[in-house]
């Protein structure tokens, strides 16, 4: 009789095409057996009784700033990927900018691969920038296991990641379609948000809603057409990171069905949030593309329960509370949200709970759909030979989220006083337990 690392017993299974009652067992960090409706008939050094919690595969975030090597007094490795165990991520994969040195050449890279070898609790992979300066780098950065491109479309707020002008566009684009990657573009026009800003600005008008409109929702669509067109000329695949409106959405779907190779991502933000909550909490709700008003976070739901949205990734964009304040001028202070943390606790209460949105569909975006699109072939699913990546959940538990729940640098985050329904109770990482009842779990090499 076999005899495993761990079998995690009675869960309900939930991947991208069914919920199922069975046993999971786990040898040397991959899933060795799965067994639906009948106990697995081995012991294990570890066992788990998952009866009435529900077994996720491990969340993969395609998109979060752990601003490190270089600006840890924001995040870093170690808290960042503490937050997300505590949330239910197995898998992240950090965005080139908001670290210095940026990830725009081999040797940042392996900086930051280093370090997360040392500091996170998690699996950790990496974005590489596209910026004017770097083009010779791209290759390298490929053949060193980036999992794409991400450039900036809009200043992106941080000096050494200068946003791509259309040279570098047509450029970039055309040599990541060589290399066979992809590109992530953040799309808001520079031109339209610029000017609306400086008129808002020189008339005093300096409110949440005044911000919100100097960033409106065409300046996406702009910028989406745009870098559709260079798309369609080079051939480069593209990803456009978090859509805050379905009528950005529209855009790609339109692409989409023209044959043009391209994804979409949004924000558990922008599908829980409005421009409301920026008025009320403050620049803690500031992000962009900014919140929007209460039909469009409708609308998107729509596109989520369509199948128009590929993947949510949370943009965690941390920054100290100092910076994010912004004493009546909204368009001062940080812009970016902490929320890696809440992106099951969003999706299950404002999503399956609230909008009948399958947990099929939330295993989907969070794990299936990022691990078949950026090639992560191990992962996303909860089968045999799969990396064992899970995530336990106890449907059934509501919580109030307070600041000291938050794994966070910064224990600071728009979703602190919210009611979530379904709590993360075990993360499993490659097999190992790295979260578990509201402990990390996970000793580190050096911390
Ligand atoms: N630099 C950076 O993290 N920017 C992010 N913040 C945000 O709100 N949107 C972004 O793209
Ligand atoms: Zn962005
Ligand atoms: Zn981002």
């Amino acid at each position: 009789m076999n005899n495993y690392d761990l079998i995690i017993r009675n869960g309900n299974i939930v991947t991208a095409d069914s919920v199922v009652k069975g046993d999971i067992a786990v040898q040397a960090g991959k899933i060795a057996e799965v067994s639906v409706n009948k106990a697995i008939e081995a012991k294990a050094e570890k066992e788990i009784n998952a009866e009435g919690l529900h077994v996720f595969p491990g969340l993969i975030d395609s998109h979060v700033h752990f601003n490190e090597p270089g600006r840890t007094e924001w995040e870093g490795l170690e808290t960042g990927s503490r937050s997300l165990a505590a949330g239910g991520v197995t898998t992240f994969f950090d965005m080139p900018l908001n670290s210095t040195p940026p990830t725009i050449n081999k040797e940042n890279l392996e900086l930051k691969r280093t370090l997360s070898e040392q500091k996170s609790i998690v699996n950790p992979r990496f974005w590489g920038g596209l910026v004017p300066e770097n083009i010779e780098n791209l290759k390298e950065l490929h053949e060193n296991g980036v999992i794409g491109f991400k450039a900036f479309m809009s200043p992106s707020g941080i000096a050494d990641f200068n946003n791509v002008d259309d040279e570098t566009i047509f450029k970039g684009m055309t040599e990541i379609a060589s290399l066979g990657s992809l590109l992530a573009v953040h799309a808001e026009s520079t031109v339209i948000c610029d000017q609306l800003a400086q008129k808002k600005q020189s008339e005093g008008k300096t409110s949440a809603r005044d911000f919100v409109e100097s960033r409106p929702i065409i300046s996406e669509i702009e910028a989406v057409r745009r870098i559709i067109s260079y798309a369609e000329a080079t051939g480069c695949k593209l990803h456009i990171v978090h859509a805050s409106s379905r009528k950005v959405v529209e855009v790609i779907e339109e692409a989409k069905r023209r044959g043009v190779d391209i994804t979409v991502e949004t924000c558990p933000h922008y599908l829980s949030l409005t421009v409301k909550d920026l008025e009320e909490k403050g620049g803690i709700a500031k992000c962009c593309p900014p919140l929007r008003d209460e039909d469009e976070l409708e609308d998107l739901w729509v596109a989520v329960a369509n199948g128009e949205i590929d993947v949510i990734g949370s943009d965690h964009s941390p920054a100290p509370a100092s910076m994010k304040e912004i004493e009546g001028n909204f368009f001062e202070g940080w812009g970016g949200i902490s929320g890696a943390q809440s992106t099951l606790n969003i999706l299950l209460t404002e999503g399956y709970f609230k909008r009948n949105l399958p947990l099929e569909k939330i295993a989907a975006l969070t794990a299936a759909n990022p691990a078949k699109l950026f090639g992560l072939t191990n992962k996303g699913t909860i089968a045999v030979d799969f990396d064992a990546d899970l995530t336990l959940v106890n449907l059934n538990e509501s919580f109030e989220l307070k600041n000291e729940d938050l794994f966070y640098r910064h224990q600071h985050s728009p979703y602190v006083g919210m009611t979530f329904k379904g709590n993360v109770k075990t993360t499993i990482v490659n097999g190992e337990v790295v979260f578990e009842n509201g402990r990390i779990t996970k000793e580190l090499i050096i911390s």
